[in-house]
């Protein structure tokens, strides 16, 4: 599916190379260093191939898997997690599968806390497992039936085997925010006793915000010496927010998936995610991640899951880098930094400047004036203008209708004709049909 960013045609680009821009003075970077936050440092276990399986629309044969795979791969995301094997026949021929593609990423599966599933998932050539078990009276009582003496014993039991096979283990609470804090902090103090890789912190239900992450996570850090991992889910539109409080507060590692797909509306987007720690630390982000790649993935996965990419969506969505109002506009064509925190040319993607719209001003005007070499004065451009908010008036107009308007402007000035050639153009209809019109 064609980006649909790259097809608007009714705005001006403006050229980076002729405005270098400034370094990026962002006013969320910390003023001064905090040692506990990894907001400079920190891993992204990118879930399409397991959250993102649960998405209501995502059916992944092994071949879409593999170039999902190699797509987020190409990105540089630190690990891939992947479905249990335990899920279907399929499912674990495809951990097999990624495991030996060879890619930089590391591969992981999601278990259950039983001895069964990890056994299965050791085999399959995988880096390591993630395993997860739900620790509120919500999931105890109507999922598992499992107490707090059973859980830790048998948390214990599937993460000493798994380490004993060499793995990766990660142990993680399933719907942490439910759960009592001192439930919490115990599992976690004896997982983390016997050597697991990294504890997992789950916003299952989409619950949490982000004081009540930074104040978990920050409690969190006091008591185990480990990684610490965070899985958000997006019900209440915190997702994003609270991966970034998470890392404030010291956890190394947040879940995402390409557009957030997942169980219900899905988690953290690992766009929306690269386009907030880019803020934070453009560096950091940069040397390690190919934000050019995050358009290829996400068109890949919109168009497997049988969705558009949201015309809002972080770096990609439609409008995500068009500026419209004139005061924006103007300001913009100076300098990109005044109304974009985000450069579009380090996403591989384009600035857009609308002025074929009521709400254009003269300057973004005079620039297609320059654009297209007219030579017309600061006058000329303030009169047509006016003309194209009053035809705007009536509907928007094409960049060509603007362009035309321009065009038989200087014609008319060429003949000395122009104070009245504006009044003859009545309506919007009329320049469309005089672009239709063949000149001669
Ligand atoms: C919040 C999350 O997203 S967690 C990850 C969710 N992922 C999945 O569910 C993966 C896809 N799931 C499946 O394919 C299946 O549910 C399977 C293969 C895992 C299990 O299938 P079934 O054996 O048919 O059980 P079913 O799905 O009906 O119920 C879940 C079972 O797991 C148990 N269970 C649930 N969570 C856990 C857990 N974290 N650890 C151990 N056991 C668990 C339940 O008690 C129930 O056991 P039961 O068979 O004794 O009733
Ligand atoms: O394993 C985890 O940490 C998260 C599991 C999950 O998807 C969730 O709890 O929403
Ligand atoms: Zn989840």
């Amino acid at each position: 599916m064609a980006n649909p960013a790259t097809n608007i045609d009714n705005g001006l680009k403006s050229s980076d190379a002729s405005r270098p821009r400034e370094p990026i003075a962002s006013p969320y970077m910390p003023k001064y260093p905090d040692p506990m936050s990894n907001i400079s440092n920190f891993k992204i276990i990118e879930s399409t191939l397991r959250e993102g399986e649960q998405f209501a629309n995502a059916f992944f044969d092994t071949e879409k898997k593999v170039e999902i795979a190699k797509a987020l791969d190409a990105i540089g995301v630190d690990y891939l997690e992947l479905t249990s094997p335990a899920a279907s026949e399929q499912s674990l021929n495809d951990c097999r599968v990624i495991s030996n593609l060879g890619l930089k990423a590391k591969i992981l599966t999601h278990t259950r806390c039983h001895m069964d599933d990890a056994k299965l998932a050791i085999d399959t050539g995988v880096d390591g497992l993630d395993v997860v078990i739900g620790t509120s009276s919500y999931l105890r009582e109507f999922s598992h039936g499992k107490d707090m003496d059973y859980i830790t014993q048998k948390a214990i039991e599937v993460i000493t085997y798994i380490k004993s096979k060499g793995l990766e283990v990660r142990f993680s609470t399933e719907d942490s925010f439910r759960s009592d804090l001192v439930d919490l902090l115990s599992i976690y103090k004896a997982v983390d006793k016997i050597g697991v890789t990294r504890v997992g912190i789950a916003d299952t239900v989409g619950c949490a915000n982000p004081r009540q992450v930074y104040e978990l996570v920050r409690t969190l850090r006091s008591v185990v010496s480990c990684d610490i991992e965070c899985h958000f889910h997006n019900d209440t539109g915190c997702a994003i927010a609270n991966a970034y409080a998470a890392l404030e507060a010291g956890a190394t590692h947040i879940d995402t998936s390409v557009l957030g797909i997942g169980e219900r509306n899905g988690i953290t987007p690992l766009g929306g995610l690269l386009a907030r720690m880019y803020t934070a630390d453009k560096d950091y982000v940069m040397n390690k991640y190919d934000l050019t790649q995050i358009r290829d993935v996400e068109n890949i996965v919109a168009e497997s899951v049988e969705v558009t990419v949201p015309f809002n969506n972080y770096i990609t969505g439609y409008c995500a880098f068009t500026h419209k109002a004139g005061i924006h506009a103007k300001a913009i064509l100076n300098n990109p930094s005044t109304y974009e925190i985000l450069n579009p040319t380090d996403f591989g993607m384009n600035r857009y400047v609308s002025i074929g719209h009521r709400l254009t001003g003269w300057n973004a005007v005079k620039n297609r004036v320059e654009q297209l070499n007219l030579g017309l004065t600061d006058d000329d451009a303030k009169h047509v203008t006016q003309k194209i908010k009053e035809l705007a008036d009536v509907r928007p107009l094409s960049l060509d209708d603007v362009d035309t308007l321009l065009r038989t402007y200087h014609q008319a000035k060429d003949q000395g004709l122009h104070a009245s050639i504006l009044d003859k153009i009545e309506t919007p209809d009329m320049i469309a049909a005089m672009n239709s019109t063949p000149s001669n």
